[in-house]
């Protein structure tokens, strides 16, 4: 795959320190750290509620924490806002898929290119400002990437006429094409067949040659399959952290889960 990773493995990518973040009268997240290194899956997991989704807002800019810093190869990200991410090589892709009816697949994915974009999202998005060479080696680069996922033959087709599969794997080339450090995966299994979470997991494993990925999931075989590290939350707090056996054994995670509807559903 042609996706340029420029961390050292070992090195810290993101630092997450005392994170505690408040909706009024709610703790969402309390006193959270975690640390993902470069080419590592780092699993987030935990019931409805514990969290998760918050971490990564937190993570994005989208949501500003009351205390504790978000830490980018070493140095606090202070103020920084979601458009910014891709620049810095972070990059997330959404629960719901958010991509745009109205554009093919292929400028779906090319509009995911910001990190390299010179200009700001809408005018990438349009291709205003971009030279024809500029265009003419996005283009590539993203056909390259849906090639990468199997979808080449699909560039040009609309998102709504595709199968939910195939819409999520346009989103995450739309994430890959950017080329990230950091992959910020946010249920990436969910609505997929078994056959189409055997090749998620064979993708995750192979990005880990190119970048670190952090993993909010709730199918717990996949996390299990494919992470590292797990971390796992429950009410804001986390309750256990370590290998996936470790999480697999520890009683207080079972105990956290015990009754989750979503988990149930998940089949795990
Ligand atoms: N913007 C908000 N305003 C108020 N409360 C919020 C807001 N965002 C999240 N919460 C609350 O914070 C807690 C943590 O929510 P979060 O969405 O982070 O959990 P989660 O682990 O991602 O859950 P799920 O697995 O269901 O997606 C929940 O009680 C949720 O209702």
């Amino acid at each position: 795959m042609a996706l340029l990773g420029e961390a050292q493995p070992g090195e810290d990518l993101l630092v997450v320190d005392g994170l505690t973040v408040r909706f009024g009268g709610l703790t969402a997240l309390h006193d959270v750290h975690l640390s993902v290194g470069a080419g590592t899956v780092v699993g987030v997991i935990g019931p409805n509620g514990a969290g998760k989704t918050t971490l990564f807002n937190v993570v994005c800019g989208f949501v500003r924490p009351q205390a504790g810093r978000v830490l980018w190869r070493g140095s606090p990200l202070v103020r920084h806002r979601p458009e910014h991410l891709a620049r810095l090589g972070i990059v997330r892709t959404l629960q719901g898929l958010g991509l745009f009816p109205g554009l093919t697949v292929l400028e779906n994915v090319m509009a995911g290119a910001g990190r390299h974009a010179r200009t700001g999202a809408f005018p990438a998005l349009v291709g205003a400002g971009r030279s024809a060479r500029d265009e003419a080696e996005l283009a590539g680069r993203a056909r390259e990437t849906l090639g990468e996922l199997g979808i080449a033959d699909l560039a040009g087709r609309l998102p709504g006429v595709l199968p939910y599969g195939v819409r999520k794997r346009v989103a995450l080339a739309r994430a890959l094409v950017a080329e990230p450090d950091l992959l910020l995966l946010d249920e990436p299994a969910s609505g997929l067949s078994a056959s189409e979470l055997v090749e998620l997991s064979t993708l995750i494993l192979s990005l880990r040659r190119h970048m670190a990925v952090v993993l909010v999931e709730h199918h717990m075989d996949l996390v299990m399959e494919v992470c590292d590290r797990v971390v796992v939350l429950n009410f804001g707090e986390v309750i256990a952290a370590g290998s996936p056996a470790e999480i697999q054994a520890d009683p207080r995670v079972a105990e956290a889960y015990l009754g989750d509807p979503a988990e149930e559903a998940s089949g795990a």
